[in-house]
């Protein structure tokens, strides 16, 4: 099912309609890659600010994908407009990680069951405690059940989803993996709270691209494009 776009938001000028089910980079020409790379009759739907948007079919199933930069407030503001104003029920962010895990490797694949964060973007909904972010326990499953089936092995656990790329306190993230964290990113928690609070569905898929403890790094390249795996799970989720 598409859905119609009506007006404009301030961050999306819809060019071409939006479908029900979004996968979400956060580099808007890994956007680009992954449309033009695997979805059929790929139209750009978005150009505002360079957040490049797209939407087509994967086997004959209406599928899009936009970029949303980089962070919390990207990621919020962006799944807000997609859920508010453009009808998007299924939110799939695809995503980079680090990692300080010695059972995880360099281009392993992890399923986000829930972001834990240092952000104080949650406090916007003014809870009463400390709310615990989870992806859409119906998506985590088939994302599950995709991989499965495919025989590629995945981790899932709880991530990090972090104000802060270059951290002052080179203790934090040990302590977090001291906690059982699999992977530190920054978006998941924003896009999980924001879809939760919308009674809509979120995943978060992310690569391994940094080796924190082994000082291994994916290259920028492939930071557009050697993310075959979760690639691959991803779109079968349409
Ligand atoms: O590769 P993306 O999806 O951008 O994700 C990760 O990469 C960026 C940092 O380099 C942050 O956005 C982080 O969450
Ligand atoms: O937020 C991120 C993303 C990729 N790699 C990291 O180390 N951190």
């Amino acid at each position: 099912m598409s859905v119609q776009t009506p007006a404009a938001t301030p961050h999306i000028k819809p060019l071409a309609d939006i479908a029900e089910t979004i996968l979400l980079p956060g580099d808007p020409l890994r956007a680009r890659f992954i449309a033009e790379t695997f979805l059929d009759d790929a139209v750009c739907f978005n150009e505002v600010r360079g957040m490049l948007g797209y939407t087509g079919t994967y086997r004959g199933r209406p599928l899009s994908v936009m970029g949303t930069g980089m962070g919390m407030p990207s990621m919020g503001l962006y799944s807000h407009e997609l859920i508010h104003s453009f009808g998007v029920r299924e939110l799939i962010r695809v995503g980079s990680c680090g990692t300080l895990s010695e059972d995880i490797d360099l281009f392993d694949v992890i399923l986000a069951q829930g972001a834990s964060t240092d952000s104080a973007f949650l406090h916007q909904f003014r809870l009463p405690g400390t709310y615990a972010p989870l992806s859409s326990y119906r998506l985590l499953d088939k994302a599950k059940q995709i991989a499965d089936r495919q025989g590629r092995p995945v981790h899932v656990g709880n991530v990090l989803s972090s104000d802060v790329f270059y951290d002052a306190d080179e203790t934090a993230l040990p302590r977090w993996a001291a906690m059982g964290v699999l992977g530190v990113e920054m978006e998941a928690a924003a896009l999980f709270a924001t879809a939760a609070a919308a009674g809509v569905d979120a995943l978060a898929i992310l690569t391994v691209s940094d080796h924190i403890t082994r000082g291994q790094a994916a290259t920028p390249e492939q930071r557009q494009t050697a993310f075959t795996a979760m690639i691959d799970i991803a779109l079968e989720m349409a």
